[in-house]
């Protein structure tokens, strides 16, 4: 038998990049999950999609799950004939808190799983490489894969990441209006001033350590110079709303390529713009994991 004959269930988290300076590096799994069950067929693609995206979705072979499924199955070296694949989807998509990260992760997790032996052919460093290329960067899907903090960089032509515990309260404002990676990504320069690198290597640094042990220091580790400014046109009511927290001492950050913020503390009612949801969060130890 090459397939498992049972359908296999994992939850999977949103995860927020950058942190502010940590541009494609940092990231962190939140308590916030999508759930999928896939399950191999006798033929054909099939789907069950609710919550987020799925009047939006497509229902085919250019479904995210499906391409990074399809992806680990060459690496694997097995097809299954058919799939049905049941999306239970809570994650906001387009907002800064790594939605499609959580379809990528959960997808190669999942067709690792559905092949007998497939932990034997496939190591987890080598599904978070495909998931690192799938995604175009690796500071989303290394928490969505292991969970807690990550620190993700590339190595020659292979993604790393070093995954740390750490604890934080943490609320997101999340806007109704989406902004696709794709774009706030388009409004980076080429170049940056070697003062403002400078600045992010020292603010980086200092994360590391205050969201390990210094958490005194979040409001200083937290600035960034090399992509919130040029994505604030973009989203300037989140821009708005991260300086205003910010002013009253409050760690807050674009979550991802936005336009959700990010801010480090809990009790922020006050906060919420009208219209937009606010959901206070805790990190994530878990990142994509099995469900009976
Ligand atoms: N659960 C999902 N199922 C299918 N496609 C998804 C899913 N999550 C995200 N996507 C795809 O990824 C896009 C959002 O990705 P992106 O712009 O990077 O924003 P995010 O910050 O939410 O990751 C969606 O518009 C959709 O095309
Ligand atoms: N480093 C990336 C992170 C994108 O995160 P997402 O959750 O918005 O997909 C970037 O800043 O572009």
């Amino acid at each position: 038998m090459t397939f498992v004959d049972v359908p296999v269930t994992v939850r999977v988290p949103a995860t927020s990049a950058n942190l502010g300076p940590g541009f494609d590096s940092l990231g962190m799994a939140l308590s916030w999950y999508d759930e999928v069950t896939a399950e191999v067929t006798t033929s054909g693609l099939t789907f069950d999609i609710e919550g987020e995206g799925a009047d939006e979705v497509p229902r085919d072979e250019t479904h995210l799950l499906y391409r990074a499924m399809d992806a680990a199955f060459d690496l694997l070296g097995e097809k299954p004939a058919g799939l049905h694949l049941t999306c239970r989807n809570t994650i906001p998509h387009g907002r800064g808190l790594g939605s499609s990260a959580a379809a990528i992760a959960a997808g190669v997790v999942l067709a690792r799983a559905l092949v007998v032996g497939g932990d034997e052919r496939v190591d987890d460093t080598t599904l978070f490489g495909l998931a690192t290329d799938l995604e175009g960067h690796p500071d989303n899907v290394a928490p969505a894969l292991f969970g807690g903090f990550t620190i993700s960089w590339i190595e020659g032509a292979a993604a790393e990441t070093l995954r740390l515990d750490v604890e934080a309260d943490v609320t997101v404002f999340v806007p109704p209006e989406p902004v696709a990676t794709s774009v706030a990504r388009g409004l980076l320069p080429e170049q940056v001033p070697h003062g403002d690198a400078s600045f992010n290597a020292g603010r980086t640094a200092l994360l590391v350590a205050a969201l390990t042990s210094a958490p005194e220091r979040l409001i200083s580790a937290t600035e960034d110079r090399l992509h919130q400014p040029y994505r604030a046109e973009a989203m300037p009511d989140s821009y708005k709303l991260v300086r205003q927290l910010r002013v009253e001492g409050v760690p807050a950050v674009i979550s991802g390529a936005g336009p959700t913020v990010l801010a480090f503390a809990h009790g922020l009612e006050a906060w919420s713009p009208a219209g937009w949801a606010r959901r206070e969060l805790r990190v994530s130890p878990e990142g994509v994991h099995f469900r009976s």
